[in-house]
């Protein structure tokens, strides 16, 4: 019995391809369907940034950044687009929330901040090096920048409406972390009626190995589709032969 493929645009008129996932094969519209790069900036993937400085290993993410850079390039190739997402808050804290916002009491970065002072306005705060994308992932000529001030990037963002208005449908994540806020945002992606595809080697996670296993599972299980990079490259090469 043949698989059944899920498609998420029937009513494409280019070139699409399948991309083998988990729990089953789901056709890829590059028209239709954005990267979303998470969070990679030097606060997650770069020693002495927030998460290093917080206890939380940032050892692996050196290997994540170079799959994400392959995965960017057979991206642009086959003519998707790429959204890169950075998180964070105002200079001044503002957009973090005060004791009245659950972010304030949990959050790792304001709270290392506190427990810090040396560290004050050090962490996630738009115009400093921790905000910043790293350098290995600049974004090219098309690409999008979203900023974002909780771990969903669904929330008090520009994100719904920067894909809704190029009509995108199915959203490849890749980033860091991929139990809070690439966890959170496909969730989210999926009640806006989204595809979401883990690319589950282009992320990181922050927390014990068990925690990027409860992810997998959730994602496979009940909020979308699950691959590798390997795939996603075998998948793409001849979108980027006919561009
Ligand atoms: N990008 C993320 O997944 N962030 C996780 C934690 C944080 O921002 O404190």
């Amino acid at each position: 019995m043949s698989e059944t493929i899920v498609d998420p645009s029937p009513a494409r008129s280019g070139p699409s391809a399948v991309l083998r996932a988990r729990p089953e094969p789901i056709r890829l519209d590059p028209a239709s369907t954005a990267v979303i790069v998470v969070d990679m900036q030097n606060a997650y993937a770069t020693p002495g940034g927030y998460v290093d400085e917080a206890g939380f290993d940032v050892g692996p993410a050196a290997a994540v950044i170079d799959s994400i850079a392959h995965v960017l390039d057979a991206a642009r190739a086959s003519g998707m687009t790429v959204v890169f997402l950075q998180n964070g808050w105002d200079p001044d804290y503002r957009e973090a929330g005060g004791p009245l916002s659950p972010n304030w009491h949990k959050s790792n970065a304001l709270k290392t901040m506190r427990a810090r002072p040396e560290l004050a306005g050090r962490f996630l705060a738009r115009g400093g090096w921790d905000y910043e994308l790293v350098e290995a992932l600049s974004p090219k000529d098309g690409d999008l920048r979203v900023h974002k001030p909780r771990y969903s990037a669904f929330f008090n963002s520009q994100l719904d409406s920067v894909l809704r208005a190029r009509g995108i449908r199915t959203l490849v994540f890749t980033g860091i972390a991929t139990n809070v806020c690439v966890e959170s945002t496909l969730r989210d992606g999926f009640h806006l009626e989204y595809f979401g595809i883990l690319l589950e080697d282009a992320t990181h996670h922050l927390g014990p190995d068990f925690i990027m296993q409860a992810t997998v599972y959730n994602v496979e299980k009940f909020f979308g589709w699950v691959s590798t990079v390997a795939e996603f490259q075998a998948a793409t090469r001849p979108l980027a032969a006919k561009e």
